[in-house]
C-alpha cells in the first residue's frame, strides 16, 4: 500500500518478486498463502526478495477525482481487507495514488498528506455493482407486480400490496429506497400534473437518458476565477421553489454585475414590446431550425408560438464580463455543463414541508402552478415540489456545486451573494475535461 510500511521503508517497491518469508519459500505460493505465514510470524520479518527494474519503478499517479457514491469500508462485502479500505462520503476529492489493480484503486483524502493510502473501488467495480443493483431493483419490481397479480391483490378485498423494502439493507442495494421512491413519485406525479405553466419548457434530453449515466467518480482539477470570463450561476430546483424570484432580487441588488439572457420566442412582438428587450423574436422557421440545430438549452411551445433560451444568448454574457444567471429546467443541465460554459450549479432545496408551507403563506407567495398566478400554493402543490425535488436530487446530485436550502428567503439570497464571492476569489473543483 502507498503509505504502508513496506513503502516507508523504502526496502521493498512494486513489482520486486518475493522469494522466501522468514526462511520459508513461497516461489509458486499464492498472495494468500504467503499473508497466512506473516500472520503467523512475530517480530522481525525478513524477505528474500528478487528486486524490480529501479528504472522501471511505478510512479505515483496525480489523479484527482470527485467521488460521486458513498463507500463504506466496514459494510462493503467485497473489500478483500476492511483495515485497508479508505471510506468516503458523495463530493469528497480523492487523490488516486494507484490504479494497478483493476478492482482496487489505492487513493487517500485530498489534503490528508501524511496518511496511508487507503483501498477504494475502482470506476470499473463500482460500475458493475451500479449495474447488479439496478437489475435487482428491476427483478424484485418484476417480482413484486408478478406477486401482486398472483397473489389476487389487485382489487382483491382491501388488501394492501407494498414492494419489500427490506431489500433496501442490502449494501448493493443502497439506492433501492431512492429508487422505489421515485417510482411511486412518478406515478403520483401524474395526478398532481393538472397544473398549467406559463411556459413549458422541454429540454432536448430526456431524463431516462441521465438514469442511464453511471456515476462513480469524475477527474478534477483546480480551476482559477478568470474576471473577464465570470463562471455562469446556473440555478436549479423544482419548479416553485423560488429560483426566479433569488435571480430576480440578485439583479436587482447588482445590476452592473448579473445578467440573465433574454428569451427567443416565435410570437409576434406586442405594442409596445422591443425586440431583444423583452424577448428575442423571431420568425418560426429560423427558430425551429436553431432548435434542431441543438441551439437551444431549453425551449417549449405555449399556445401555439416557441419560447426557448439560445446557448449563444449565455455565452455572449460571459464574454461581456458579466455574471450570467439563469434558472432553466433541470434538463437543461447536461447540455449546459460543457467547458465553452463552464456553469456553477447551485441546487435551490425547499425546506421540509412544515417550514415550506409556512415560510410561502407567511409571505403570500403565489402558486408557480397557477396560469394567472393569482392564489397561494395548495397543500398538494408543496408536495409536488418535494416530490420534484427528490426527482432532481436523485438524477443529478452530483452535479451540484453548492446546496442552498430556501427556507427563509434573506439568509438564502445571502448564501447565494457567498457563493458568488467563492467563485470570483477561490480556486474551485471542476471537470478535468473542461481543461482538456
Ligand atoms: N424563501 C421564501 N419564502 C417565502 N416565499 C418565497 C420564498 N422563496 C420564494 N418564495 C415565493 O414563492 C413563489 C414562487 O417563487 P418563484 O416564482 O421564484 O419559483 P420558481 O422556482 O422560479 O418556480 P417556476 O420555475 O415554477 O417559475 C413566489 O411568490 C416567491 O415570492
Amino acid at each position: 500500500m502507498h503509505g504502508g510500511a513496506a513503502d516507508r521503508s523504502g526496502l521493498i517497491n512494486v513489482g520486486d518478486e518475493v522469494c522466501e518469508v522468514n526462511g520459508i519459500n513461497v516461489e509458486g505460493k499464492s498472495p494468500a498463502d504467503v499473508l497466512q505465514i506473516l500472520q503467523h510470524s512475530e517480530g522481525t520479518i525478513t524477505f528474500k526478495l528478487i528486486p524490480a527494474d529501479p528504472k522501471g519503478g511505478a510512479r505515483e499517479s496525480k489523479m484527482k477525482v470527485r467521488a460521486y457514491f458513498d463507500f463504506n469500508t466496514d459494510v462493503d462485502p467485497y473489500i478483500p481487507c476492511k483495515e485497508a479500505g479508505l471510506s468516503f462520503t458523495k463530493g469528497e476529492i480523492l487523490h488516486i495514488v494507484s490504479q494497478d489493480d483493476p478492482y482496487w484503486w489505492q487513493a487517500r483524502k485530498e489534503g490528508d498528506r501524511n496518511m496511508r493510502a487507503g483501498l477504494i473501488p475502482s470506476k470499473a467495480l463500482q460500475e458493475r455493482k451500479i449495474i447488479h443493483e439496478r437489475l435487482s431493483m428491476a427483478d424484485q419490481k418484476k417480482k413484486w407486480v408478478l406477486d401482486t397479480i398472483n397473489g389476487g391483490c389487485i382489487g382483491g378485498g382491501g388488501m394492501t400490496c407494498l414492494p419489500d423494502r427490506s431489500l433496501a439493507k442490502d449494501p448493493l442495494c443502497g439506492s433501492l429506497a431512492a429508487l422505489n421512491d421515485l417510482g411511486e413519485d412518478m406515478a403520483s406525479e401524474c395526478s398532481v400534473r393538472t397544473r398549467v405553466k406559463k411556459v413549458i419548457y422541454d429540454a432536448a434530453e430526456s431524463d431516462d437518458y441521465d438514469r442511464e449515466d453511471i456515476a462513480t467518480y469524475e477527474e478534477v482539477v483546480k480551476l482559477y476565477p478568470r474576471p473577464e470570463l465570470p463562471r455562469p450561476i446556473v440555478l436549479v430546483g423544482p419548479p416553485g421553489v423560488g429560483r426566479n424570484e433569488l435571480k430576480r432580487r440578485i439583479m436587482e441588488l447588482n445590476p452592473d454585475k448579473y445578467h440573465t439572457p433574454v428569451p427567443h420566442t416565435s410570437r409576434s412582438p406586442r405594442p409596445g414590446e422591443v425586440n431583444g428587450k423583452e424577448y428575442n423574436f423571431v420568425p418560426r422557421e429560423l427558430m425551429e431550425e436553431q432548435i434542431a440545430r441543438g441551439e437551444f438549452l431549453e425551449f417549449g411551445e405555449y399556445k401555439g408560438n416557441l419560447y426557448g433560451t439560445s446557448l449563444e444568448s449565455v455565452k455572449s454574457i460571459i464574454r461581456s464580463g458579466l455574471t450570467c444567471i439563469i434558472n432553466p429546467h433541470y434538463q437543461a443541465l447536461k447540455m449546459l455543463r460543457n467547458p465553452d460554459i463552464k456553469p456553477y450549479i447551485v441546487y435551490i432545496k425547499p425546506p421540509v414541508f412544515d417550514i415550506l408551507k409556512s415560510t410561502r403563506n407567511a409571505a403570500f407567495a403565489m402558486s408557480t402552478f397557477d396560469e394567472t398566478n393569482s392564489r397561494g400554493f395548495t397543500d398538494d402543490e408543496f408536495n409536488e415540489i418535494l416530490r420534484s425535488s427528490k426527482r432532481i436530487e436523485f438524477l443529478y446530485d452530483h452535479w451540484f456545486d453548492e446546496i442552498i436550502v430556501n427556507d427563509d428567503f434573506k439568509s438564502a439570497l445571502e448564501q447565494l451573494l457567498e457563493a458568488d464571492h467563492k467563485l470570483k476569489t477561490e480556486p474551485l473543483w471542476a471537470p478535468a475535461a473542461w481543461l482538456q
